[in-house]
């Protein structure tokens, strides 16, 4: 297997007195899905904000094509091709959809194929483009947060819980963009509780407990094994 695109290495991340990032190991293989799995609040979302460098490590190192970032400003990292969507979508609810995925392009305007595949994969933004991102639906949103994220190409996509909350037929939308973006060979590290997306995209998983991750590999041998998955989180994958 080449290098994988992103290694977290024995990263220690507090936030105020507490130890939320206790050694998290982490390798993300390139133009692979990676599931980031576990309990609640056992440190999915504050590894992907210590990547992102929205929460900044107290030790550890951050290889991003072998280079170490953990000390870099968000905006490098965003630059360097890494595109983060957070679990709270982070969109702009006073400025059009259009405004919004402008702000996603770090360096000019949308490109205009880029644009067209954006609206393929989600129509409704098509719909609203000129319409306050404050008045689309709570789906529609999550939508946006995604694309403007996929506005420019990244090589790197952490995306928090992308399917929370959402119909199930919107759910089929956001797996099959997801599933499209890492066909165009994007490497993708995934928070996600739904585990039949998690089953149908992922390559491999990462389980997380207590601010560690405390097993690694395939997915679908997670998704086979009861017990393993009942060791690791403490619940069965079929029963969600
Ligand atoms: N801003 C903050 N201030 C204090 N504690 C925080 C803050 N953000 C997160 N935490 C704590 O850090 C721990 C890890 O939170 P995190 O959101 O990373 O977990 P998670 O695995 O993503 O959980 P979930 O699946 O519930 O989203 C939790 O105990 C949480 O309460």
């Amino acid at each position: 297997m080449s290098d994988p695109i992103l290694s977290l290495n024995a990263v220690y991340t507090d936030i105020a007195q507490y130890h939320i990032l206790q050694g998290v190991d982490l390798n993300v293989p390139r133009g692979q899905v990676t599931m980031l799995l576990g309990r609640n609040g056992v440190g999915k979302t504050t590894t992907l904000k210590t990547i992102m460098g929205q929460w900044t490590a107290k030790s550890g190192e951050i290889l991003y094509d072998g280079q170490d970032i953990a000390r870099m400003p968000v905006s490098a990292r965003a630059r360097a091709g890494i595109g983060f969507v957070p679990e709270d979508m982070g969109i702009f609810r006073d400025l059009t959809v259009e405004e919004n995925m402008v702000l996603g392009c770090s360096s000019g305007p949308l490109d205009p194929k880029r644009k067209d595949w954006l609206l393929s994969a989600f129509p409704a933004l098509g719909t609203f483009w000129h319409s306050e991102a404050g008045n689309l639906s709570g789906g529609q949103k999550q939508m946006l947060s995604i694309a403007r994220a996929m506005a420019e190409d990244r090589r790197l996509y952490l995306i928090d819980e992308p399917t929370k909350g959402l119909a199930p037929a919107i759910v089929s939308t956001m797996a099959e963009a997801l599933r499209e973006l890492k066909a165009q060979g994007a490497s993708i590290l995934l928070v996600e509780q739904n585990f039949s997306v998690a089953r149908a995209l992922g390559d491999s998983a990462a389980v997380m407990d207590d601010g560690k991750v405390i097993w690694t590999g395939a997915m679908a041998e997670l998704s086979e094994n009861k017990d393993l998955q009942e060791r690791l989180m403490g619940l069965s994958m079929e029963a969600h």
